[in-house]
């Protein structure tokens, strides 16, 4: 691979470009002084997945689903306990010692918290210029041209290049992780509850950065999050977890517009939306709370608190079946509710700015973070 250069990610092939099948993080529960084995925690039990070039992938669900074990699976963070995760069609397992160094730089993230993710001691600098330095052959010159125009892409300019993490704002450190995580180019980006660490009003920004480097750096996005206005905003299509798997996918339009499983209707419903028409007769609550994934319902897994379960619902776990477009979880896919309208939430990351405008439209909002 070149410096600075793209790996082909050939989005006229409809192959996925990263997929998972039946992957299983699971995690011993030890106890006592000899620390025996007492249980398991499924915290990633069986996903199927696939992401395509150019999608943004939103990954969604309650806290404790498993969303951030299955993104540090898929990123290769952590080895599966079981099943096959494969980029471009070939198996993590059967890639090289090279091939996994070339993949590292293939496959970022961008984490929560910019000011955990960023070394304070060091500056933007070097922070920025790190994988460059440790990835590429090029030379010390070419590096700072590029983190200068790095600075640049991400709208803070290269009078940033000296300071250090703790001189910036929250959305100014996130700029700087997004420079880092595209420095080397990569194919995918991994984006784990990018905004959630930010005031409201600089999450649009930074979402609308992100769309824009998109387009501008050929990316394809997978996201975890449980902000479902910044999906419905921001993404082209959602999985949704519950309890270690996958019980819907569908596209973004399709899973607000038409939720099936009676899980999605309800975390639909609960999304706040600034409806005069929208009545507490639409929000679904749903009984009791996630259940312990060490000690998961049999059957379904969600039958325990689904509004129209059956004795057969506590049996089988149901495989994906296809309907009207969505890939669902269930036995009994219910008629969709009427859930009233979910537009006009806060997030717009649609990128309204014209192309000439964008970089003193992106300084000019780095400056006021
Ligand atoms: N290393 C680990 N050892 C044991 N259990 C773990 C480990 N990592 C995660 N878990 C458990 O796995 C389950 C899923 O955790 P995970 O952090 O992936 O959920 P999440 O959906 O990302 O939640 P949140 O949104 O709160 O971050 C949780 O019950 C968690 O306690």
């Amino acid at each position: 691979m070149s410096d600075f250069t793209h790996a082909d990610a050939d989005s006229t092939t409809g192959e996925p470009l990263l997929q998972a099948r039946d992957v299983k993080q699971h995690y011993p529960i030890k106890e006592g002084i000899l620390r025996r084995q007492t249980g398991t925690v499924r915290a990633v039990d069986g996903v199927d997945i696939d992401i395509y070039p150019g999608d943004t992938h939103a990954i969604v669900g309650e806290s404790g689903c498993g969303k951030s074990t299955l993104l540090e699976t898929l990123l290769g963070l952590e080895e599966p306990t079981d099943g096959t995760i494969s980029y471009e069609g070939t198996p993590f397992s059967d890639l090289s010692g090279s091939e996994k160094r070339a993949l590292k730089s293939e496959i970022q993230i961008v984490f929560q918290n910019p000011e955990s993710s960023l070394d304070p001691r060091n500056t933007i600098g070097q922070i920025i210029s790190e994988p460059l330095h440790l990835h590429t052959d090029a030379s010390t010159r070419e590096i700072d041209a590029r983190v200068v125009s790095l600075l640049d892409d991400v709208g803070l300019g290269p009078r940033y290049y000296g300071r250090y993490p703790h001189e910036l704002s929250g959305g100014q450190q996130q700029r700087v992780a997004i420079a880092r995580a595209i420095s080397l180019n990569p194919t995918l980006l991994f984006l784990d509850e990018p905004t959630s660490a930010l005031d409201v009003s600089v999450q649009s920004k930074i979402l609308r950065l992100l769309d824009e480097i998109k387009d501008e750096y050929d990316l394809t996005y997978v996201m975890v999050t449980h902000d479902l206005s910044v999906v419905r905003h921001f993404a082209t299509d959602v999985s949704v977890m519950y309890l270690g798997n996958i019980i819907e996918k569908a596209t973004t339009d399709a899973l607000f517009t038409d939720p099936k499983h009676p899980y999605t209707q309800a975390l639909i419903s609960a999304v706040p939306v600034p409806n005069p028409h929208h009545t507490a007769e639409n929000d679904i609550t749903l009984p009791g709370t996630v259940p312990e994934p060490s000690d998961p319902p049999s059957g379904c897994r969600f039958h325990p608190r689904c509004p129209i379960a059956t004795d057969e619902c506590a049996e089988d776990f149901p495989d994906f079946e296809s309907h009207e477009g969505h890939d669902v979880r269930c036995i009994r896919i219910p008629e969709a509710e009427d859930l009233g309208s979910t537009e006009g939430s806060a997030v717009n990351a649609s990128g309204e700015n014209s192309r000439s405008g964008l970089s003193a439209t992106r300084r000019e909002e780095a400056r006021q973070e």
